[in-house]
């Protein structure tokens, strides 16, 4: 897959996935590249993984296949590079069916320690379904306050994902189960290679842990 510059304003691929993401800090980017990752390795013909300003709105009803994974700022506020592109969904002349032919999924990045948890995710999720496109699977929102993390609900959100774009565009994901289970290998081959042993039998509480030997790999 790819980062494009500019997403092409003439006829998309008929078998492409957009990814668009819309970050301030850089964690949505981090979950994007996962998605695009996760997409490739599930079959998927087409990926395309692009922040937000890269994509010209105009440009949205040409797609078939869009996945928004949308970040939270300020007090509820979209990512800068969100905000232009939001400012173009607002327009009154954009009618019930402009976005007929999209098939999208959002997933937001929030923290539930803020009022206005992953508002820019619930908004834009309901503006797109509000333009007539038809939603792959329920939005996503991801919680800093949770123990995994954003990740914690991302991992059930992607499979979800996966099942149901396989259930209805087999072409565009092959295989649900390569795409999934494939987290551990996101950072390529470990550099070190962890063995653990038994130390022999101690007394000292401080001997009686296993030993962990980390020994470089190259
Ligand atoms: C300055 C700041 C303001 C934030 N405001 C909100 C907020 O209003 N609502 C919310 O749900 N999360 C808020 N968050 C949490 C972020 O959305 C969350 O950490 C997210 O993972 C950031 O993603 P990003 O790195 O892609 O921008 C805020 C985070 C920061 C640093």
């Amino acid at each position: 897959w790819s980062h494009l510059p500019m997403a092409p304003s003439s006829s998309p691929l008929p078998g492409r996935l957009v990814i668009l993401y819309s970050s301030q800090t850089g964690n949505a980017i981090d979950a994007a590249e996962r998605v695009g990752r996760e997409a490739e390795h599930g079959g998927c013909p087409a990926v395309e993984v692009l922040s937000t300003d890269s994509f010209n709105p105009s440009c949205l009803p040409d797609e078939r296949f869009m996945i928004f994974i949308v970040s939270t700022m300020g007090q509820g506020d979209p990512p800068d590079s969100m905000k232009d592109f939001w400012k173009y969904l607002l327009r009154n002349h954009l009618g019930v069916r402009w976005l007929k032919g999209l098939h999208y999924a959002v997933f937001g990045l929030g923290d539930s320690s803020y009022r206005e948890c992953n508002f820019p995710a619930i908004k834009l999720d309901q503006r797109i379904f509000d333009l007539g496109a038809k939603r792959i699977t329920e939005r996503g929102l991801g919680d800093d306050q949770h123990s995994l993390g954003y990740e914690g609900e991302l991992d059930p959100w992607l499979l979800s994902l996966w099942k149901s774009l396989n259930r209805t565009n087999p072409s565009l994901l092959p295989r649900v189960s390569d795409a999934s289970h494939r987290k551990l290998n996101i950072l390529g081959d470990a550099k070190v290679e962890v063995i653990y042993y038994s130390a022999p039998q101690a007394t000292d509480i401080s001997d009686s842990v296993c030993h962990l030997l980390q020994t470089p790999r190259y």
